[in-house]
């Protein structure tokens, strides 16, 4: 108990002390060097050792007090038959603890109270406590944990008796209600495993595939913000969460990462500042971009390969939207969009200078665009109003197409477009460092426009 109060009151200093630790050894190097939550931390992890170190042995043989060492691993192993290798053996474990906190209730050993301190401490921590956690559906891109797979997987644990299942149940945070696991009929077991099943509305926010996308795109995908941060690391949980609150989607834009030792951003840097994205945002759909000086970017031109693999790596991830450049080799497209998984392409031209006029120019991008992506991104630059017109009867021009058309001018002049585009219209915010593009406006600018236009 008092190792438990510990970690949830020294929460701020034990995460200190473990972020210091990427520089510094986590626990200090010496008792004169280490501070408060150094010493904290070592503290609880030398005690949870001592425990450790006892129960095993005194139970060399697993014959029941070593079974109790594996308190939330029944549930949680059962779990992590399901989503491993997305979703760590940790989270999985978190979750079954508190599953397994709750079957100790039902059962009528463990108070509530106790279950609501411990999911808060986990929750401090980082920890998922549940399977509608938002980070994890992300991860796990929605996969379910039917109720039944559950006790199919429960059925093989080591601490079992026969067709009965033992599980570690607690009657206080620190103790458990008997000294080994035990005994717990199937009923019990399903009852809490059927009542923390994600709700169907969360399991489907998690899945976007492009038939989604071209079946309900003008509903559901009014715009995405742009992000302009060079390091996520830097930027806050609420400040990401309130850019995301009133959009479709947010922008990762690779190019303007700013990795400290490299000059292009080096793939692990991405994967890293992506997950620091993906852990603050969680479930908001991520567009990946990785876009090149020529195409109104910053990523240099003459290094393909590694957009390529970047790309590749937006991918892999699980990105929803992965926007791939037209301009860019036919063979490197294809390889991309045979390689494309679960995410939705965005197959996009820039045209930075106003070179191609939307009456004629735009037209063999916008074909070839059609033909490699899911959905067509073709960004002008107006140079008058007339641009804005031009466009509109452009995009008039393609309405019968399956593929859903993202079209705007870039510049102050573009404006009206950006106004009038129906489907993921790039926009800005005003707790961003910069606008991704010229011309971008607000959301809440766009609304404006829109209803003094009476739109
Ligand atoms: O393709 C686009 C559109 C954009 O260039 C704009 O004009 O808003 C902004 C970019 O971040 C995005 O990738």
């Amino acid at each position: 108990m008092d190792d438990f109060i510990k970690l949830e009151q020294g929460v701020e200093k034990i995460q200190d002390a473990v972020l210091k630790g990427v520089e510094d050894n986590v626990t200090g190097a010496t008792v004169d060097t280490r501070t408060e939550g150094q010493c904290l931390l070592l503290d609880v992890i030398v005690s949870s050792a001592r425990v450790k170190a006892h129960v095993v042995t005194v139970d060399e043989r697993e014959t029941g007090l070593r079974g109790l060492l594996n308190y939330g691993h029944s549930i949680g192993h059962a779990i992590e038959a399901i989503l491993a290798p997305e979703v760590l053996h940790g989270e999985c474990v978190a979750i079954g603890m508190i599953q397994e906190a709750e079957l100790s209730y039902s059962l009528g050993h463990l108070g509530s109270a106790s279950i609501e301190r411990i999911s808060r401490c986990l929750s401090s921590y980082g920890l998922p406590i549940s399977l509608e956690d938002e980070r994890l559906l992300c991860r796990s891109n929605g996969k379910p944990c039917p109720v039944n797979n559950l006790m199919d997987n429960m059925r093989i644990d080591k601490k079992n008796s026969g067709s009965t299942k033992k599980i570690v149940l607690l009657s206080a945070i620190g103790k458990t209600w008997e000294q080994k696991a035990s005994a717990v009929n199937d009923d019990a077991i399903e009852a809490v495993l059927k009542a923390h099943q994600p709700k169907i509305s969360s399991l489907k926010r998690a899945k976007i595939d492009s038939a989604t996308v071209q079946d309900d795109h003008n509903k559901s995908f009014r715009s995405f913000v742009s992000l302009s941060f060079q390091d996520y690391s830097m930027v806050t949980s609420e400040t990401l969460q309130t850019i995301a609150k009133d959009t479709s989607a947010v922008e990762f834009r690779v190019d303007l990462l700013r990795d400290p030792n490299n000059a292009v951003p080096s793939t692990e840097f991405v994967k890293e500042q992506l997950t620091i994205l993906r852990n603050k945002i969680g479930l908001t759909p991520i567009v990946y971009t990785v876009r090149t000086q020529s195409q109104a970017g910053t990523f240099p031109d003459e290094r393909q390969d590694k957009m390529f693999e970047l790309l590749q790596l937006g991918i892999e991830s699980g990105c929803e939207f992965v926007d791939v450049d037209m301009t860019a080799s036919v063979k490197d497209i294809e390889a991309l969009v045979a390689a494309k998984g679960s995410s939705t392409i965005i197959a996009s031209f820039h045209d930075p200078v106003g070179q191609h006029s939307w009456s004629s120019g735009m037209m063999p991008f916008y074909q070839k665009a059609s033909q490699y992506g899911d959905v067509v991104k073709l960004i002008g630059t107006a140079k008058c109003m007339q641009d804005n017109i031009e466009l509109e009867a452009f995009r008039e021009q393609v309405k019968g197409s399956r593929k859903p058309l993202i079209a705007v001018n870039m510049g102050d002049k573009g404006k009206l477009s950006r106004v009038l585009n129906p489907f993921l219209t790039p926009t800005t915010h005003i707790l961003l460092p910069f606008a991704a593009a010229p011309g971008q406006m607000t959301d809440q600018q766009i609304e404006q426009w829109r209803k003094e236009l009476c739109l």
